[in-house]
């Protein structure tokens, strides 16, 4: 492989190394939503800031961790999974929104993903279409742990991973409109939960690389509750989902230290 970085021993993409990061990474999309989320640590700082990746590292429990943003979709995402493991980090909590599709899923709501449908192209790039997009399970079990503690309203089931955003909401203006509506009424059928965007190429890369990945989303509202003309409230704080993230981290490194694997 090209070394484009000409051995300067930092990621191309991320601008990290690995004396930079933690084992520990929390995977926000919004580079906005770092500073927030580095809050949550104790002495985090910046560490680089490189197109859509912003990378902030502290501790949690004298345990470092880190916040790397992905941008949005699923070709960055993938890229910062692989660069931040290429520096040695093996455990990743995705903490995103998304857009809630069952009936009962409300805004404000938490998702915590068991499965990701695969309707992107990254994922494809990685793995034959029949391989599962599923998280980790230690991670999984931490996040509803975690969830269940903070008394907050959750969902745990399957998401939907795709590339266009206004194909999701606008399907009737694409031209392939006949795929994208009859696709979407099949996972509404299935159950599938929400819709979102990077977590099944982080499910997928993470399966390859051999790292533990997981994800949670706060539900920002439900376009199909306000297309039967249901009450649809929107919330865009993302507190809450970062405070569960953040308590699934701490249990994580508690079971590794348990485990002798930290
Ligand atoms: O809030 P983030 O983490 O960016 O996640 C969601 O928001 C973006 C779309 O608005 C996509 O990245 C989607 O997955
Ligand atoms: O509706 C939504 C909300 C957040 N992210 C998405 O991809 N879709």
């Amino acid at each position: 492989m090209v070394d484009y970085t000409e051995g300067s021993g930092r990621q191309y993409h991320t601008g990290v190394g690995p004396q930079d990061i933690g084992k520990y990474v929390i995977l926000p999309g919004d580079p906005k939503r770092c500073a927030k989320i580095a809050e949550f640590l104790t002495d985090a700082k910046q560490v680089a800031d490189n197109r859509e990746f912003t990378t902030y590292t502290g501790t949690l429990d004298g345990v470092r961790v880190s916040v790397t943003s992905t941008g949005i979709g699923g070709p960055s995402a993938a890229i910062a999974i692989e660069e931040l493991s290429k520096c040695g980090a093996h455990t990743f909590l995705r903490v995103g929104t998304c857009g809630g599709m069952q009936e009962n899923i409300l805004g404000g709501d938490l998702v915590i993903a068991d499965g990701a449908i695969r309707m992107e192209g990254t994922s494809r790039e990685y793995a034959p279409v029949e391989y599962p997009a599923v998280p980790d399970f230690t991670v999984t079990t931490a996040l509803v742990q975690a969830a269940k503690k903070r008394g907050i309203r959750h969902h745990v089931g399957v998401v939907q991973s795709k590339d266009s955003f206004f194909g999701q909401h606008e399907p009737q203006i694409m031209p392939v409109s006949y795929e994208l509506t009859q696709k979407w009424q099949a996972w509404l059928r299935m159950g599938c939960l929400a819709s979102e965007m990077e977590s099944a190429a982080l499910f997928i890369a993470g399966s390859f690389l051999h790292v533990r990945v997981g994800a949670c989303f706060l539900v920002l509202a439900n376009q199909e509750r306000e297309k039967r003309g249901l009450p649809n409230v929107q919330v865009h704080d993302t507190t809450q989902a970062i405070a569960t993230t953040v308590d699934a981290i701490r249990l994580l490194i508690q079971e590794d230290k348990d485990a002798d694997r930290l």
